[in-house]
């Protein structure tokens, strides 16, 4: 590096060296138009570079981000923004070590909801935004993994509606914003869910209306009748950002970032066109604007997001720490190829466009990427959020239709001996779930009573009592006991 390095602010910008891109745009001219929920690692990654890109070609001015963070836990991203002029570095890492960087300007605004809910309802009902779109996780939206329906007794929501209370959800937030656009005859803005949720505008819609009739049964029907929630499939590999990589971005490309991103080249975004107050041309790079988005979601969920998750819990428990390591070793590369091809794949529909034998060998190369550092941990996190919506539907639709349940069993298994809370070395394992207080003792009970996780209907809704499941996931269950990970799936491979 043959330049000084500096500390990441506007006034710094022009001091960076050119293996830095950055913006070619008047930031300055940038109006707020959309505002985000949930500005973490893949935001950063998505979303607000597609925006950052269209602002490079003159267009999207009128659509900058305010940022918002809901829970007191987004103070850290606050400040790193506060201290950047809302800026932050992108490195795009690709599998033969090239490295690009860019600073990304679209975030213009950052509001931490819990400093001022107020600040954050009146930003979200000025006439000026038009989009609220949200990355608050698959947990975030506060519907039954098993039912469905809004968990109207979940305490945030409760507070939320007490009357005169300070919102702290996003529900009590956006459906505050809503109810005053009404009331000052302005038209709704879209709400954009940008989550890995099935059909997760539909899922947005449930929530908030379902949220907004809670407090009143008329603005509920309003919401219902006039607010639109595109679906859309989102998709980069975003791990969470090391003191490795902030060191990283000092040493090679001469930037000192409180908090840069790192993700892998490969993006992809397929979005319904359903907007109720116009949007950014994104078509214009590189988004997909299509009619119907589920059968990219399905794919995108069951081969990617499940594929995770069938690599996340046994590759942990053989010793597994990073993706790439899993997917480079040819036992769990031929699981997880096992897996898409003879689970995942006959559950899909065609998808426009795709080949799907080569998208899942596209996946195992991009798991295998050696530079992103994507962590085993981040997948095996929130698994009661994740498995009912990406690796259940596999094994359901397999059920009913006389497919293959092995693979996908076995994944679920892992998930039991792994909230066990302990590896296969005797070392402790953190396990990080918001339901974790149950599932654990669960998985330490399964010893004496193997059924008993699977039983846990909160999660599992009544799979346990199909007998085909039930047998495959005991035989699967006491392999991994007897005969650990590496050996169960070997057995697998023979099959
Ligand atoms: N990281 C990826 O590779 C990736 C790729 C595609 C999609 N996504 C989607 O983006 C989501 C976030 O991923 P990330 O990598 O940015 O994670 P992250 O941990 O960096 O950020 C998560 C954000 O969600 C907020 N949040 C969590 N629970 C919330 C709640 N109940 N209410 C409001 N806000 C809440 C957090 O405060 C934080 O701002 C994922 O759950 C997934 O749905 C992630
Ligand atoms: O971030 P989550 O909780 O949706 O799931 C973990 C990973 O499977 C996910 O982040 C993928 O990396 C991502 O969906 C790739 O686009």
């Amino acid at each position: 590096m043959n330049f000084p390095v500096a500390a990441l602010s506007a006034a710094s910008l022009s001091s960076l060296g050119p293996e830095v891109a950055m913006p070619t745009y008047d930031r300055s001219a940038v109006a707020v138009g959309i505002v985000h929920l949930g500005v973490g690692a893949f935001h950063r990654a998505h979303q607000a570079l597609y925006l950052d890109k269209l602002m490079n070609r003159g267009q999207a001015l009128d659509w900058g981000i305010c940022g918002v963070g809901v829970l007191p836990g987004d103070a850290g991203v606050r400040d790193a923004l506060a201290a950047q002029d809302g800026l932050y570095t992108l490195v795009e890492k690709h599998p033969d070590g090239r490295q690009e960087a860019r600073v990304v300007g679209s975030i213009v605004e950052y509001l931490l909801a819990p400093d001022d809910p107020e600040a954050v309802i009146e930003k979200m009902a000025g006439e000026a935004v038009r989009i609220v779109s949200l990355t608050v996780t698959e947990g975030g939206y506060n519907l039954d993994a098993v039912t469905g329906e809004f968990q109207a007794d979940d305490p945030g929501v409760v507070h939320d509606l007490e009357p005169g209370a300070a919102p702290r959800t996003t529900f009590g937030l956006v459906v505050e914003a809503l109810a005053r656009r009404r009331e000052r005859g302005l038209a709704p803005f879209t709400v954009l869910s940008c989550d890995n949720i099935q059909g997760n505008g539909h899922a947005a819609r449930r929530s908030f209306t379902a949220y907004a009739r809670l407090r009143d049964p008329e603005l509920g029907e309003w919401v219902e009748a006039n607010v639109r929630f595109p679906n859309c499939m989102v998709d980069r590999i975003t791990p969470v950002t090391t003191d490795e990589d902030r060191a990283l971005v000092a040493e090679r490309f001469g930037v000192r970032d409180r908090w840069p991103v790192v993700c892998e080249p490969f993006t992809q975004w397929v979005l319904e066109d359903d907007f109720g107050t116009g949007r950014p041309e994104f078509q214009d790079v590189g988004v997909q604007v299509v009619a119907d988005v589920e059968p990219y979601e399905l794919m995108k969920l069951r081969l990617l997001n499940a594929g995770h998750q069938a690599l996340g819990y046994l590759g942990y428990l053989a010793g597994h720490r990073l993706v790439s390591q899993a997917s480079q070793d040819p036992l769990f590369a031929g699981f997880l190829l096992d897996y898409m091809v003879r689970e995942a794949t006959p559950t899909l529909s065609p998808v426009p466009g795709i080949d799907l034998h080569a998208y899942q060998r596209q996946l195992v190369e991009r798991f295998s990427n050696p530079q992103v550092r994507d962590t085993v941990a981040r997948l095996c996190a929130d698994s009661s959020d994740r498995i009912p919506k990406w690796v259940l539907p596999v094994i359901r639709h397999n059920l009913e239709h006389g497919g293959e349940i092995e693979r996908a069993t076995a994944v679920v298994a892992a998930w039991a001996r792994y909230a066990e809370g302990v590896d296969e070395q005797g070392e402790p394992i953190e396990v990080v779930d918001r339901l974790k207080a149950t599932l654990v003792p669960l998985a330490r009970s399964q010893r004496e009573d193997p059924l008993a996780f699977i039983r846990n209907r909160d999660v599992f809704a009544d799979l346990a009592d199909d007998e085909r499941f039930a047998s495959t996931y005991l035989r699967l269950l006491a392999s991994l006991h007897r005969d650990g990970a590496r050996a169960t799936l070997e057995a697998l491979a023979s099959r």
